[in-house]
């Protein structure tokens, strides 16, 4: 695990534009994996504007989000679907079709996880993933007590998750009790990881993570220990916990 400190948000931001940048132009058939929350939208933004001046393009390029909320149609503005579109999907020149996210309203959840896992087989895998954290180092929607080798699957969220995210929907009630994850397994998988945390809330998150040098199912997070290409990427009040 590689630890790129940076100052703020802004260069948390640009480290990892320059990363997904330099894989993209070296490769532009990479098959990205994506997360949701406030921690990668100034990485999209930049990835935008990289596709609006004509620097990058997504053409070729495919990608597999993280994780969806269980009862939420793709255009329910609190999906994740809709969270992609609005922050990335409708602004570059990714194909639809090349981009795929699990479906939080399929009849068969179990199914769609078999789905989900199956597609990304077919895709011969993820090259490089994106992951935030969970304030109690939760990776996707991998919840504490989940295990290493999981896949795709269902999981109950968490009431300190379902808090945490409550302030993305009018009432806290409204956040979905359930979602669809890609596992720990999933992720490792992927060829490349970069970690990003950025602001007091994940400080003690990443203090444990960095306390730890192997997997704790308590943090999630920590299975990122067994992967060989993992950056992280943290600003100061992130890593403020973190004892030298
Ligand atoms: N499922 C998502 C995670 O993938 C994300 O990393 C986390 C942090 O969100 P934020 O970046 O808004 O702090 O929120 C959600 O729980």
């Amino acid at each position: 695990m590689r630890l790129i400190r940076v100052k703020d948000y802004a260069a948390m931001s640009d480290e990892a534009f320059a990363i997904v940048y330099e894989r993209m132009s070296a490769n532009p058939k990479l098959t990205l994996g994506l997360a949701t929350g406030s921690t990668p939208v100034g990485l999209y933004e930049r990835l935008v504007s990289a596709v609006q001046t004509g620097k990058l393009s997504f053409r070729e390029a495919r990608s597999f989000n993280l994780d969806e909320y269980v009862g939420l149609a793709p255009d329910h503005p609190q999906s994740y679907a809709y969270f992609m579109r609005e922050h990335l999907f409708d602004h570059i020149d990714l194909p639809a079709g090349r981009w795929d996210i699990p479906s939080g309203i399929a009849p068969d959840l179990d199914e769609e996880c078999a789905r989900y896992e199956a597609a990304i087989e077919a895709a011969g895998g993820i090259d490089l993933q994106i992951l935030g954290i969970g304030p109690n180092g939760h990776i996707g929607f991998n919840e504490p007590g989940t295990p290493l080798e999981s896949r795709t699957h269902v999981v109950e969220l968490t009431e300190s998750t379902r808090r945490a995210n409550a302030r993305f929907f009018e009432r806290p009630e409204e956040v979905p009790t359930h979602a669809i994850t890609m596992g720990l397994g999933t992720i490792l998988r992927a060829r490349e990881i970069i970690l990003l945390a950025s602001g007091e809330s994940k400080a003690e998150a990443m203090a444990k993570l960095l306390s730890l040098s192997d997997f704790d199912p308590e943090l999630p997070a920590s299975a990122l220990h067994r992967h060989p290409e993992v950056w992280v990427i943290a600003d100061e009040a992130a890593l403020s916990r973190v004892r030298r």
